[in-house]
């Protein structure tokens, strides 16, 4: 079995934090029937890296990044979207860092039906007031495939067209981080490894940060840091992870399960 290196905190001096969490919980239900979904997690998470979480079902993987995004409001603990502490914005500040600065891919994708692909991916431009630059939607469209879906309403588009056309939505206003739950769920092995690729390159050369979620060992050895998380906690990292180490990690978390 592989060890786990414990958990990193504050030691990313060369790359600016882009995303921080302090002592991060949330608890669902009360008495017998809680459950510490997110337990005290504290995270740095730089720029310019695609980070990827992984741990077994149920382990707070979906809680985490939607308390992230601002999506969820924690029970205590604070994160921080650069130099902005999600608890201390009123919520139309908070929208508009999540507008700006934020792109999302969540399970379920959050399209609009009535909308089309193209109205769909370029909503997060009219609700922020922001310009649309042709060249980047074109090169979105182009390495993502969807130019056929462009004209087509969500219920017309398959699961993984429809995960493309929300991947171009949530880049489109080229946001500093991206917070992605199994962004390539629903993809063949090709479209997944194009788009992890992207996301890779955009990270390195944009200085962006995806934090996605993901089942995928293969997914996850794209990543420059893999987060293992189990029981709700970051229970260590792997750093330039290959599909190997990273089912390594996993089978020395599997020790550190409840
Ligand atoms: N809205 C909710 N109400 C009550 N319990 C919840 C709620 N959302 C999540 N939980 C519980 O919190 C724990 C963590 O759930 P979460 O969805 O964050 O895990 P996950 O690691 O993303 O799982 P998966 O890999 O299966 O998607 C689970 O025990 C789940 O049952």
């Amino acid at each position: 079995m592989a060890d786990i290196t414990a958990p990193e905190v504050g030691t990313h001096a060369s790359a600016p934090v882009a995303l921080t969490a302090r002592g991060l919980t949330k608890t669902y239900g009360s008495g017998d029937a809680a459950v510490t979904a997110v337990d005290h997690v504290d995270l740095d998470i730089p720029g310019g890296v695609l980070t990827a979480v992984m741990g077994p079902s149920g382990s707070g993987k979906t809680t985490l990044v939607h308390l992230l995004a601002g999506l969820d409001r924690p029970d205590s603990g604070e994160v921080w979207i650069g130099d902005d502490n999600l608890a201390a914005l009123s919520d139309k500040q908070l929208a508009k860092v999540r507008g700006r600065v934020v792109g999302f891919v969540f399970q379920g994708f959050n399209l609009i039906q009535t909308m089309s692909g193209r109205d769909n991916i370029q909503l997060p431009l009219r609700l922020n007031g922001l310009r649309r630059d042709d060249e980047w939607f074109a090169g979105l469209v182009d390495m993502l495939g969807i130019d056929r879906e462009l004209d087509r309403k969500p219920f017309e588009m398959s699961g993984g067209q429809q995960q493309r056309v929300a991947i171009a939505r949530a880049l489109i206003t080229r946001p500093r981080v991206v917070l992605a739950d199994e962004p390539t769920g629903n993809l063949d092995t090709h479209a997944s490894a194009e788009i992890l690729s992207h996301l890779r390159v955009s990270c390195r050369e944009l200085g962006q940060s995806v934090v996605m979620v993901t089942h995928d060992p293969t997914a996850a050895s794209y990543a420059g840091r893999v987060l293992l998380f189990a029981n709700g906690r970051v229970e260590g990292h792997i750093t330039d992870p290959s599909p190997d180490s990273v089912l390594a990690g996993l089978d020395a978390l599997a020790g550190v399960e409840r």
